[in-house]
């Protein structure tokens, strides 16, 4: 007998198993792995979303049937539903989750409850809440706490059944079209026989006598042909000259024509790496390559050639980008290249749109995926080359369970598709440039810009001495006056406010008082536009006060630098200037980024400011000024890798400078002029910073030379949540090795998110065969009921301590 061996949508460790399910006959021959299915499950046999994973032929229970198949082809092939059963393993989650991280948030299931009366109820009430039928839609938020109470009376006194439906999102868009039904002879002989007064019907036959075939779009068709309307289409479906259909609507997010382009012949460094990448590529062959390229140094060219390669092999092509760098500059070069091969991931798109693109990828029809971190699930099937661009980027770490690294996800798929993954970066992690060196990673790399432009000079401003000479606060009177400068000469400039780690909020200068999250713990941040502050966390938002809680003073001050005001004081030392500016607030509206990008590109305003959004992939000719305002802010965290992040960060920004004919310039302020690096950010000197801070990481023990794993439990009790991190570590040290470290428990960086109190422990460790079980042990002995109870998230490989 065959039965299926379903994973339930039940998030929880005691039914993170497959379930096993007998299949209606109806259903046998359609049933496969990676299908959607519908599944009775728990004692009240409550109807919820499963994903079948495999067969089996006996059990030894008696089982219930699968209700219904959701899908008609498998939504995740075998090569994904491998691959989320070594995510689930590696990330310490739910399989569950896993296979719902892959696919468009649209599919996973919702679950709507409906209440039905067993029998006519003559009560007012109970009539006016159903609305004289027979069942409703259950939803407790919507109704009032007396038809609250009125539903619960009925399900006291067995009057009403409450039940659940899996509702399935996922539509796609349907649009009324039309085929013709006339034999070719039968229209020209239509169309000399009706009057030509007729315009629209003489239009139609017209059209039809062109497009004897196919099916197009009413609203397509009318919109432009003049004398066509939908009611002219009426007439003719009613006579029986066309046939009228519904299609599939593609939400195409890219409307507007992109031109195609060429490219470019390589130089001769980027030659050597296109032929290595391609090597492996034409050899099937697992392989993984930095590409260490300074700003400008024609990496996306690389990409795009290596792309094309696997396109000739007749293979797929996956490249992954951080969210903020999915320019359109990005999307034109990539659609400009390969067209409508190409099918776009990003949080831009609306949900529809995103499962559009999905739908495109999945049925083959499109070949090469550009995305950020989720794209690296895109159902491409036989993949020739995955490509991460800035790879030590922090945003291909998903914070959120399942706790992937993008990077390992990527190096799986290419050993699975015997295919080479590329990371690419000016300033690659030192976990990656470390494997490089140890020959585990080929080292690619592209030392000069396009055309030998020189990298831009830096100059070091020290705001110690600057914040003395006036009264503002964002600019020294050296970038002022480079400001001014550019302005003269028609070019353009590129102003960075560093926010990692920097609050705008609000003190009071009399006694030092901060407003606080009433939920997190963690300061308020000032919003110049609502007036108001609020909580980042949670979104908790308030008035600013006017006089200190505290010790009722007036001196409640804003404090700190927020772009809105580093606007403003611009504009009051140079009138007229025009600025746009990039930040959260500005870019939260759809398409808006890239209206704001364009405004800049176009050559309308003379500034960028932004925050680190601006820091990437931009490459704009005019751009020969760029500003740090305040270098210092991501020195601050308490973090191992400030100082790398610091770096990071400074040569992207650095890199927007001087990157067509013109030289570059940059202006770093800062309070630290002599941390090591900005200083070695402002020689752009990668490879002695690397040597340098893998000196430090190897004196205190920090990664790339151990392996780190963060284990956190939150509770709503504190007293619980210390005294189970103490046993576990207690436990952790009977099982694990004496070289291994382990650090803390301590309070999490922000003690208090949505009244729970989160600790971590960091086990630090080089060598740990046992680990994987141990910690599976932990998740499953010491989690208690997560609502009041304790809950433990594991993150292997935290991007931050904090
Ligand atoms: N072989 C080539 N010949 C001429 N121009 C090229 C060539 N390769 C790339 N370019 C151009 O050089 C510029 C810089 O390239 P690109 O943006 O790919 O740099 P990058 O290495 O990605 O830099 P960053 O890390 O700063 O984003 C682009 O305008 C690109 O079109
Ligand atoms: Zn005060
Ligand atoms: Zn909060």
């Amino acid at each position: 007998m065959k039965l299926a061996q379903v994973i339930v949508d039940v998030p929880t460790m005691q039914t993170d198993v497959p379930f096993t399910y007998s299949i209606p006959q109806s259903l046998l021959d359609r049933i496969k792995p990676g299908m959607r299915v519908i599944v009775p499950f728990g004692n009240g046999g409550r109807k919820i979303q499963g994903f079948v994973i495999g067969f089996t032929d006996h059990s030894k229970y008696r089982l219930k049937p699968i209700s219904a198949v959701m899908d008609l082809t498998p939504v995740v092939d075998d090569e994904l539903l491998q691959l989320s059963k070594w995510l689930a393993k590696t990330t310490f989650s739910f399989r569950i989750s896993c296979l719902q991280t892959m696919l468009p948030s649209v599919m996973k299931a919702k679950y709507a409850k409906r209440a039905t009366l067993l029998k006519p109820i003559n009560d007012p009430k109970v009539k006016q809440l159903f609305d004289h039928q027979a069942s409703l839609t259950y939803r407790p938020n919507k109704l009032t706490p007396d038809q609250q109470a009125l539903i619960y009376q009925l399900r006291q006194r067995g009057l009403i059944k409450v039940t659940y439906l899996v509702k399935n999102q996922a539509r796609s868009e349907m649009v009324n079209a039309f085929t013709s039904r006339l034999p070719v002879a039968r229209i020209k002989y239509l169309l000399k026989a009706i009057s030509t007064r007729n315009v629209g019907q003489v239009t139609l036959l017209r059209f039809l006598l062109e497009h004897p075939t196919g099916t197009y779009k009413i609203a397509e068709v009318t919109k432009y042909r003049q004398h066509l309307s939908s009611s002219v289409i009426n007439q003719a479906a009613k006579k029986g000259w066309l046939k009228k259909l519904k299609v599939r609507k593609y939400r195409n997010p890219y409307k507007q024509p992109v031109k195609k382009n060429h490219p470019f012949k390589l130089n001769s460094d980027q030659w050597h790496a296109v032929n290595q990448i391609d090597s492996s590529i034409v050899n099937d062959q697992f392989a993984v390559y930095l590409l260490e390229g300074v700003t400008g140094s024609g990496k996306t060219e690389v990409y795009l050639q290596a792309i094309s390669k696997a396109l000739q092999q007749g293979k797929t092509a996956l490249m992954l980008v951080p969210e903020i760098s999915l320019t359109p500059q990005m999307v034109t070069w990539v659609k400009g290249r390969f067209g409508d091969l190409v099918a776009i991931l990003h949080s831009g798109l609306s949900s529809g749109e995103k499962y559009d693109e999905w739908q495109r990828i999945q049925s083959g029809n499109a070949k090469v995926v550009v995305g950020a971190r989720s794209a690296i699930f895109a159902p491409l099937k036989n993949l020739g080359i995955i490509i991460m661009d800035e790879e030590h980027d922090t945003s291909y770490k998903q914070e959120d369970t399942p706790r992937y690294q993008t990077r390992s996800v990527a190096k799986w798929r290419g050993k699975y598709y015997h295919c080479p993954v590329v990371l690419g970066s000016a300033t690659p992690s030192l976990e990656s440039r470390a494997r490089a060196t140890k020959h585990v990673y080929h080292l690619l790399r592209l030392p000069h810009r396009i055309n030998h432009q020189a990298l831009p000079t830096v100059h070091i401003v020290d705001m110690r001495k600057e914040i003395m000479k006036h009264h503002g606060i964002n600019y020294s009177s050296a970038l002022l006056d480079a400001i001014k400068l550019r302005l003269k000469r028609h070019e353009q400039v590129v102003l960075m406010l560093n926010r990692r780690g920097y609050s705008n909020f609000v003190m009071c200068r009399n006694c030092g008082y901060v407003p606080k999250c009433p939920n997190c713990d963690i300061s308020l941040t000032f919003h110049w536009h609502s007036h108001s502050l609020r909580c980042h966390y949670c979104g908790h938002e308030e008035p600013i006060p006017r006089t200190c809680p505290k010790c009722g003073s007036r001196k409640i001050r804003y404090l700190g630098t927020g772009t809105e005001q580093a606007e403003l004081e611009l504009k009051r030392f140079i009138p007229g200037i025009k600025i746009v500016r990039m930040d959260v607030d500005t870019t939260s509206r759809k398409g808006a980024h890239a209206r704001l990008l364009h405004e800049f590109g176009s050559g309308y305003a003379n500034v960028l400011l932004g925050t680190q959004m601006i820091a990437k992939g931009l490459d704009f000719p005019n751009v020969t000024l760029v500003g740090v305002l305040n270098a210092d802010t991501s020195l601050m965290l308490p973090d191992f890798r400030s100082e790398e992040r610091t770096f990071q960060l400074l040569t992207q920004v650095s890199g927007r400078a001087g990157r067509a004919k013109k030289k570059g310039e940059v202006f770093i302020q800062t309070f630290n002029p002599d941390n090591y690096a900005i200083r070695l950010a402002q020689q752009q000197n990668y490879e002695r910073f690397y040597l340098i801070e893998m000196t430090r990481r190897h004196a205190l023990n920090y990664p790339p030379y151990y392996y780190s794993v963060r284990l956190t439990a939150s509770s709503k009790n504190r007293r619980l949540a210390i005294a189970s991190m103490a046993s576990i570590k207690q436990y952790l040290q009977t099982r694990l090795s004496p070289q291994t470290i382990i650090l803390g428990p301590a309070p999490s960086a922000i003690t208090r998110i949505k009244q729970r109190y989160y600790f971590q422990m960091v086990i630090k460790y080089k060598h740990e065969p046992n680990l994987q079980e141990t910690l599976d042990y932990i998740l499953n002995h010491y989690q208690i009921g997560v609502r009041n109870g304790l809950f433990i998230s594991i993150d292997p490989n935290p991007v931050n301590f904090m």
